[in-house]
Order: structure tokens, then C-alpha cells, then sequence
């Protein structure tokens, strides 16, 4: 009997994004599922699992137990049961969340460095975010403000990362994994009003969804994929122009003045970065270009990491606070 549409669209999707291009680098690499036992990623373990059949790759799983749950060992325990009903082999890997920065916060990061820490070498790691989980991301950056980065999305391959179910709605990894007799774990916190995504998930979307008339979802993902094809672009031309501008261990304040405002502050960002500047905000790459764009002899601004911007007799160069250069 042929699977279901809705199984048949998850396995299409793995199989598209194994088969692109930009994953060409990783054909016949290990697979490896990061499944909280949730639906999305639950789905994604048993497209994998079909798909692994038939290509010959080894496929594996990681069930990552952050342990802030009552319980969370038995969620584990049952998600590592139904990934070897798949045919996965699955380890559970167990993390201590410091809590820094915030809870939630605090165990993603754990969880991305297990995952990195248990992988096998030259592996993908598959995630199982959605359309929904994409279009949420996008607006949550649009309203926080937070730059055409985070707007633009997470990327389908990022090594080693991979996220094929980008382009499937939650409502297929539920019907799939009913389709398949899953039973996936609902986690409380995606019910829990304390956090601004649930909201936007349970309130702000659904309304807009409904003053547009649908398709909302959709357009925002659409809309991450259109910046990021922008933003990788900027990025290239940022990228060349960096090393025409580059003079006397700064950067040529004149050749900079003539590049485009999108492609100058790139070009800022990335020769920052290079000299040891850490975590900068647009506000500060803003009081960068300034120097720049509207240069009437001020002083240059500080930036993190105890470093200050100066511009002197036509070149822009970075300094440690006591006017030492970088690195020396
Ligand atoms: N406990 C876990 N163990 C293994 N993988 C997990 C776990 N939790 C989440 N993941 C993986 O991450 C994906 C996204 O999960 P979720 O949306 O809950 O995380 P998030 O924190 O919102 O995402 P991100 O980490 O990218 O910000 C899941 O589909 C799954 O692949």
C-alpha cells in the first residue's frame, strides 16, 4: 500500500534537501536525528529512517534530556523506544543547563553543543523546524528589530546542520506522525503564555492569518528566503570589497565612502569581527560608518571588547582603549 500523502510529502522533503546541490559535499554522510520526541522532530526520525533505507546511509539518533522537566526521563526513554520502532539506534545524551541568560536560552545552547559533541564526525545533524517555526523566527526578528539576519531565517543547510522540514506546516508532522501510529510528546512550554513565541504562535499569527485572509505562514518564510538570497549576495560583494579597501593595517576611509550604505557597514562588520571585535549592535556599527558616511572630525566611537574606532589621516584603524593595535 502507498504511504500516505502527508508521509510521502516528509519523505520528499529529507530526500530534497539530501539531493541539493548544496549538500552534495555531505552525499553518503551519517545522518543523525536530533529528536526531543516532539512531533516535528519524530516525523523527521521516521522520514530519515525511510530514506536511509533506501540510499544506504547510516542513520542514528540523539534525544537530548535537559532534565528541567518532571518526567523528562520517561519522555526520553519513550522517544528512544518509538526511534528504534523506526529502526534508529538512539543514546540519550544528558545536560547540565546553567541557566545563563535565561532558561530556555540556556538549553538550547546545551543542547546545540551535545549535539555538535555527539555527532559523528563528517555527520549532518537534522532539526525538525517547520514552515511555522521559520515564519514565528521571522516574526518575531521583525519585531524586536533585530537586523535582516535574524529576519532572514534559518538557513535548510547550515553544516552541520540541516533542517529539511522548512518548507512543512506543524499540522503535517502531526497528521504524518498519526499516520504512522507515532505518539509524539506535547511539550507544556509550547502552551506556556510566558513565552513571546508561544503568543505569537497561539494569538498574533492566527489573527493576522485571519485579517489577511491565509497564507500568512507561507509568505513569511517566503519572504526569509528571499533576504537571505539578498544577504548572501550583500555578503559576497562585502567580502571582495573588504580586501580593495583594506590599507596600512586599516581601511582606505575615501574607498569606503563610495560604497553603497548596505554593502559599507558589511564590509565593517566583517573587518571588525577580523580584528577582535566582539557582539556588535547596529547601533554600533551605525557610530562606525559614521566616521564615514558623515565625517566632520569627531571622535571615534568605543566598541565591546574595550576596543575604540579612530580616523586619522584617511585610514580608519581599531585600537585597544589604551591605543595599542590589536593582537598587539
Ligand atoms: N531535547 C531535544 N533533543 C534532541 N533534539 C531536540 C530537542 N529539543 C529540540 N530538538 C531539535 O530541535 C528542533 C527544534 O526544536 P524547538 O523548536 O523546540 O527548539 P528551539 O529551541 O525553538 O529551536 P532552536 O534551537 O533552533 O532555536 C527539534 O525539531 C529537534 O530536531
Amino acid at each position: 500500500m502507498p504511504p500516505e500523502p502527508v508521509v510521502s510529502e516528509t519523505r520528499t522533503a529529507v530526500r530534497r534537501l539530501l539531493e541539493s546541490p548544496e549538500a552534495a559535499p555531505f552525499k553518503g554522510a551519517p545522518l543523525v536525528v536530533a529528536c526531543s520526541g516532539g512531533a516535528d522532530s519524530l516525523a523527521l526520525a521516521a522520514a530519515v529512517a525511510h530514506v536511509s533505507r533506501w540510499t544506504g546511509a547510516s542513520a542514528q539518533a540523539i534525544v537530548v534530556n535537559h532534565g528541567l522537566q518532571v518526567g523528562s526521563d520517561a519522555v526520553a526513554e519513550r522517544a528512544v523506544e518509538q526511534l528504534a520502532g523506526l529502526g534508529l539506534p538512539a543514546q540519550v545524551v544528558e545536560v547540565d543547563v546553567d541557566g545563563m541568560g535565561g532558561l530556555e536560552a540556556a538549553a538550547r545552547k546545551a543542547r546545540y553543543a551535545a549535539l555538535r559533541a555527539e555527532r559523528p564526525s563528517d555527520s549532518l545533524v537534522l532539526l525538525g523546524h517547520t514552515l511555522d517555526d521559520q515564519a514565528e523566527t521571522v516574526l518575531l526578528g521583525l519585531g524586536r528589530g533585530s537586523g535582516p539576519r535574524s529576519i532572514a531565517g534559518m538557513r535548510p543547510l547550515d553544516p552541520p546542520w540541516a533542517r529539511p522540514f522548512l518548507t512543512i506546516r506543524r499540522t503535517s508532522t502531526e497528521a504524518a506522525c498519526r499516520a504512522q501510529g507515532l505518539e509524539p510528546w506535547h511539550d507544556p512550554h509550547n502552551a506556556d503564555s510566558r513565552f513571546a513565541r508561544v503568543r505569537l504562535r497561539t494569538e498574533v499569527l492566527p489573527l493576522l492569518e485571519d485579517a489577511l485572509q491565509g497564507g500568512v505562514a507561507e509568505a513569511l518564510a517566503r519572504t526569509a528566503r528571499q533576504l537571505r538570497e539578498d544577504s548572501d549576495a550583500l555578503e559576497a560583494v562585502a567580502v571582495a570589497e573588504l580586501s580593495r579597501v583594506r590599507a596600512d593595517h586599516g581601511l582606505d576611509c575615501e574607498r569606503l565612502r563610495l560604497l553603497p550604505a548596505a554593502v559599507r557597514r558589511r564590509v565593517l562588520r566583517d573587518w571588525l569581527r577580523s580584528e577582535g571585535v566582539p557582539e556588535m549592535t547596529d547601533a554600533h556599527l551605525r557610530s562606525a560608518d559614521a566616521l564615514i558616511a558623515e565625517w566632520r572630525g569627531q571622535g571615534g566611537p568605543a566598541l565591546p571588547g574595550d576596543f575604540v574606532l579612530r580616523r586619522a589621516h584617511g585610514r580608519l584603524r581599531v585600537e585597544t582603549a589604551d591605543r595599542k593595535p590589536p593582537n598587539g
